[in-house]
Parts: C-alpha cells; structure tokens; sequence
C-alpha cells in the first residue's frame, strides 16, 4: 500500500515540470508526508568550548607506498605531497589554527570557538578529508613528476574533541612522540638492511625489546649516524601555522592641486609556514600565543 503510494506520488513528481508552480497540492501533500525522513539524521553538532580536530590517514598506504616506490623509511616527495595538501585546506577551509602531519597523516585542528558548518562533525570531517584526497590527486605530479598515480588514494577520517589547551597539547605532543618512535625505529632498521646488509627480518630480530637508547647506539657506533642530526621533517613531523607578513606596495596617488607621487602601502597578509620544529614544550606555544584561546 505505502509502496504504490510511493510509486504514485513519485510518477506524479516526475510528471510535474521543475517550476514549483507547477506542483499539484497532492504531489506537496505527499513531499510533506516524506519530509519525516529527516528526523532520522543524528545531531553530530560537537560540543561547544572544545577544540575540533579532525585527524586524516592514508588508507593501505603499506601498499601504495611500495606500488609507488617510495624511498625507504622517508620519501621527501610524498612527505612534501602531504603538506601541499594539508596547505590547500587550511587555505579553503575557515578556522583552522594549526595542522601537524607525519607518514600518511594530517591533523587539523579547528579553533576552540568555530562555528563553521555549526560545528556539525560530519560536515567538518568530510570537507577536510575531500579536500585533501582532491589535492593529493591535483598535486601529484608537482611532486612524483613522471612516476604515474596508479589508483585513486583515500583518507579516512575522525573527529576527536579536546577540552582544555592540556588536552590539545598533550594530543599533538603524542602524534609527534609517535612520529619520533616510528622514525627512530625505521631509521635503524632500514639503516641495518641498506647498509648492514642485513635481510629484514635479521634487522626485525636484531631490534626486538630494545629500548630508544639501545637504537641510538646501533646508529652511532656502527653507521657513525647521530640520530640527532638526521633531517628534523623526519624526525619531528611538520607543523602548519599561520604567520603574519608584511607586504610593501608601491601606489601613485594623483590630489587635487599636487603633483603626482608615490607612496608605499603595506598590507598585513595571513601566509602558511611549515614548521619542522618541537612542538612539545613550552617554547613553540610561546613563540605562537595566538593558537590557543584562554581556558575558562
Ligand atoms: N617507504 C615509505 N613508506 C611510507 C612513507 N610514509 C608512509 N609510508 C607507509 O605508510 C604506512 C602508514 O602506516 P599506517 O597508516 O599505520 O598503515 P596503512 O598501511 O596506511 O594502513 P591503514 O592506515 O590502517 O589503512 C607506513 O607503515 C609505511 O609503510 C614514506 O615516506 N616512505
Ligand atoms: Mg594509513
Ligand atoms: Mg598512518
């Protein structure tokens, strides 16, 4: 019964022409009686007061890494891509104060008091994940040249809520403590394979339990490798900021009654830098006062 009232309702919207004129009242009628479909859409709208972050990961990248020849443990061209494309939407998406990204993944954090898209979760999430994936694909060629996308790359993403500046800090403190203990660990590995001429599972069973210090020393006296002046993209992940500059432009202005002359403008503009330095303790978050707002 409701489906032939379905079948006929939908007969008759097709019938109609687009104007809305031209709806019959029985075709608004049975609109009206499908508009309770709406109800079933959750609230997502995230809790005031909170910081925003939406973090992005690279789906299977295991595998798109090796298809597509990434240089082992880092490749500068695909760790580049990422930022390009994290830069692309902090540039289109309004309200984001910060983004980190080390490996395949990206965190963008919204600031406290946003209300884009209402705070609606989905939307957040969404936005940033497609505008991503385009710009890794619109990109790619910038950064691999010749090397050809094989397949369409994807990103998940989530939306995770941090009440307090503590919270938020200790969240990006803990992406980039990883990005240090994953980096670490593939440098000593890959360093064993490629120039210990290990297989990698000797290299995985030479690493087995041993600590961070244990793997500095494996580095430093039988590769002569500092860790500590390996390259800090590598080892601390990149960071996004705005940054005020000043911009200086020339104008020729024409009084009544003057001559002719030139004068200097200077504009204040918003510009992204990208950042491979600590952000774990205080003195990034002093350098950079405008990213939190105050607790209260
Ligand atoms: N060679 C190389 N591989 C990389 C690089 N960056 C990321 N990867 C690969 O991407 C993987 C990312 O790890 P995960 O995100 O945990 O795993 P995943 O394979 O993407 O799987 P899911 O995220 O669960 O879908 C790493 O384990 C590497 O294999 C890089 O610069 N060079
Ligand atoms: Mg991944
Ligand atoms: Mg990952």
């Amino acid at each position: 019964m409701l489906k032939q009232t379905i079948q006929r309702s939908l007969g008759c919207l097709r019938n109609c022409k687009p104007h809305s004129a031209h709806f019959s009242s029985s075709s608004i009628m049975a609109k009206s009686k499908f508009e309770y479909v709406r109800n079933f859409e959750t609230d997502d709208t995230c809790l005031r007061n909170c910081y925003i972050v939406v973090r992005l990961d690279g789906r299977n990248f295991h595998k798109f890494a090796e298809q597509h020849n990434f240089t082992k443990p880092n490749d500068n061209r695909a760790l580049s891509l990422m930022t390009r494309s994290a830069q692309s939407v902090m540039e289109e998406l309004d309200d984001i104060v910060i983004a980190y990204g080390q490996s395949d993944e990206y965190s963008f954090v919204f600031k406290r008091s946003t209300n884009w898209f209402k705070r609606r979760a989905s939307k957040l999430m969404t936005h940033v994940a497609s505008q991503f994936s385009s710009s890794y694909v619109f990109y790619w060629r910038e950064y691999f040249g010749e090397q050809k996308l094989l397949y369409p790359p994807g990103f998940d993403g989530r939306v995770v809520l941090y009440p307090s500046n503590h919270n938020l800090r200790d969240y990006l403190s803990w992406r980039q403590a990883d990005c240090h203990i994953n980096n670490l660990y593939n440098t000593v590995f890959w360093t064993l394979v490629q120039r210990g001429g290990l297989s990698t599972s000797q290299a995985e069973d030479r690493l087995k339990g041993t600590l961070a210090a244990d793997k500095n020393e494996i580095l430093f006296s039988e590769f002569n490798i500092n860790y500590n002046n390996e390259s800090p993209l590598h080892r601390k992940g990149t960071t996004l900021v705005w940054e005020k500059t000043d911009e200086s432009t020339t104008k020729k202005i024409k009084l009544p009654q003057e001559e002719e002359k030139e004068i200097t403008v200077t504009r204040t503009r918003k510009k992204i830098a990208a950042l491979t330095c600590d952000i774990i303790g205080d003195e990034f978050w002093e350098e950079h006062p405008d990213i939190l707002e105050n607790d209260s």
